[in-house]
C-alpha cells in the first residue's frame, strides 16, 4: 500500500517559490491501477517523483508497504527503489547500448549474478513482445518498441510498484492502446500496483480503476473511474469526462428541431434496459434520435442519448418524467420550438 500524508512541495528559486505540489494526502491500495490526471503544471510529475524519493516533499510523509521512503537515507533508498519501477514518455533509453544491455544495466545495478541477468533478460523481453529486438539499438526500434524496453527494465527487479510518467503520451492511439493492454496483463498476472499520470482522460477510461483529479498542486476529485464518469463533482473533471463522453449537437441541429431536445444517461442496470422504447410506446410522443454514444468504463456500460421528442406538451412532459424516474438523469437541451 502507498500512504501519502499531507505530502508539500515547494520549489524555491531566486525568483519564486512554487508550491507544486499542495497537502496531498491519498492511499493507493495493493494491485490497483490507480491514475491521476491534470493538465500541465498540476503537480503530477512532482507528486509521482516524491514517490520514488527523486524528490523530497517538504513536508508530509510517504509510506511504502509501511516503509517511510522520506526518511531513508541512500542506501536504504537504493534498496527501496529497487521495488519501485518507472516508466517515462520519451522511454529514457540509453541510446549507444542494445535492447538487451539496456535492460541488463538494471539488474546489474541490484547486482545480479550475470547467467540470473541473462536468463532474466530473456524472461522479460518474452513478457513484452520483443525477444526478437534483443540485439536492435533504440534509433532502430518504433516509439511502442521502446516503451516496452522501457517497461521490460522498469520490471527488472520484480518492482510491486510501477510508475508510469505519461507513458503513451509520445505514441499514437493504437500503440497507445497496445501498451496500456501490456500493462494492465502486467497489474493482473503480476499483482503490480500501478500510478498512471496522465492528461488524457481516455487512458484513465482504458486502464484505471480509481483515479484522482490534481489541480494547482491539489487533489480536487478523488473516485472510481465509473463514478469519476458518471457523477463528475468538479468543473475540471467534468471537463475531462466531456473529452471522451462528448455529444455536441451540430448548432443547425439545436437552430431547426421543432420537438424537445432532450439528454439522458443511462447508467450500469438502465443502460441495458428498454426505458426509450417503453416509454415511446406508453406516451403519445414520437422519438428522434440525434446523437448517442454508448461506452464501456471497468466493463459497465454509460450511454448518452440526446433525442428530440415530439408530441403535445403535457405528453412530452409526462415522458420525460417517466424518463427521468427510470434514469435519473435527464435534461431538456432545448424546449420545443
Ligand atoms: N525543479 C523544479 N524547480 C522549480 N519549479 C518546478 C520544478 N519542477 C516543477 N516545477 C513547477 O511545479 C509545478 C508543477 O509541475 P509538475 O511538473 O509537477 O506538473 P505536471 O502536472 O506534471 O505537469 P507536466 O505534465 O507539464 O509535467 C509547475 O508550476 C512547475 O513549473
Amino acid at each position: 500500500m502507498i500512504d501519502i500524508q499531507n505530502v508539500t512541495k515547494v520549489y524555491t528559486t531566486k525568483k519564486k517559490q512554487t508550491v507544486a505540489v499542495d497537502n496531498v494526502s491519498l492511499t493507493i491500495r495493493d494491485g490497483e491501477i490507480f491514475g491521476i490526471i491534470g493538465y500541465s503544471g498540476a503537480g503530477k510529475s512532482t507528486l509521482l517523483r516524491c514517490l520514488n524519493a527523486l524528490e523530497r516533499p517538504t513536508s508530509g510523509r510517504i509510506l511504502i508497504d509501511g516503509i517511510d521512503v522520506t526518511a531513508l537515507d541512500a542506501k536504504e533508498l537504493r534498496q527501496v527503489r529497487q521495488k519501485i519501477g518507472m516508466i517515462f514518455q520519451h522511454f529514457s533509453l540509453v541510446s549507444s547500448k542494445t535492447v538487451f544491455k539496456n535492460i541488463t544495466f538494471a539488474l546489474k545495478a541490484a547486482k545480479k549474478p550475470k547467467p540470473d541477468i541473462e536468463k532474466r533478460v530473456n524472461e522479460l523481453l518474452d513478457m513484452v513482445g520483443l525477444s526478437d529486438k534483443r540485439d536492435a539499438y533504440p534509433a532502430q526500434l518504433s516509439g511502442g518498441q521502446k516503451q516496452r524496453v522501457g517497461i521490460a527494465r522498469a520490471l527488472a527487479n520484480n518492482p510491486t510498484v510501477l510508475l508510469c510518467d505519461e507513458a503513451t503520451s509520445a505514441l499514437d492511439p493504437s500503440t497507445t492502446k497496445s501498451i496500456l493492454e501490456l500493462l494492465k496483463k502486467i497489474n493482473r498476472e503480476l499483482g503490480i500496483t500501478i500510478v498512471f499520470i496522465t492528461h488524457e482522460m481516455e487512458v484513465v477510461k482504458h486502464i484505471c480503476d480509481r483515479v484522482a483529479v490534481m489541480q494547482n498542486g491539489k487533489v480536487i476529485e478523488l473516485g472510481t473511474v465509473y463514478e469519476l464518469f458518471t457523477h463528475p463533482k468538479e468543473e475540471l473533471t467534468r471537463s475531462f469526462v466531456h473529452s471522451v463522453m462528448h455529444v455536441d449537437l451540430p448548432a443547425h441541429l439545436r437552430e431547426t428541431h421543432t420537438g424537445t431536445i432532450v439528454k439522458i444517461q443511462f447508467e450500469g442496470k438502465s443502460a441495458t434496459e428498454t426505458i426509450v422504447s417503453d416509454m415511446l410506446q406508453q406516451f403519445e410522443v414520437k422519438g428522434n434520435i440525434l446523437h448517442a454514444k454508448i461506452e464501456y468504463i471497468q466493463d459497465k456500460p454509460l450511454g448518452i442519448f440526446v433525442m428530440e421528442l415530439i408530441g403535445k406538451e403535457d405528453e412530452i412532459q409526462r415522458a420525460m418524467d417517466y424518463i427521468a424516474k427510470r434514469t435519473n438523469r435527464l435534461e431538456v437541451v432545448s424546449h420545443a420550438a
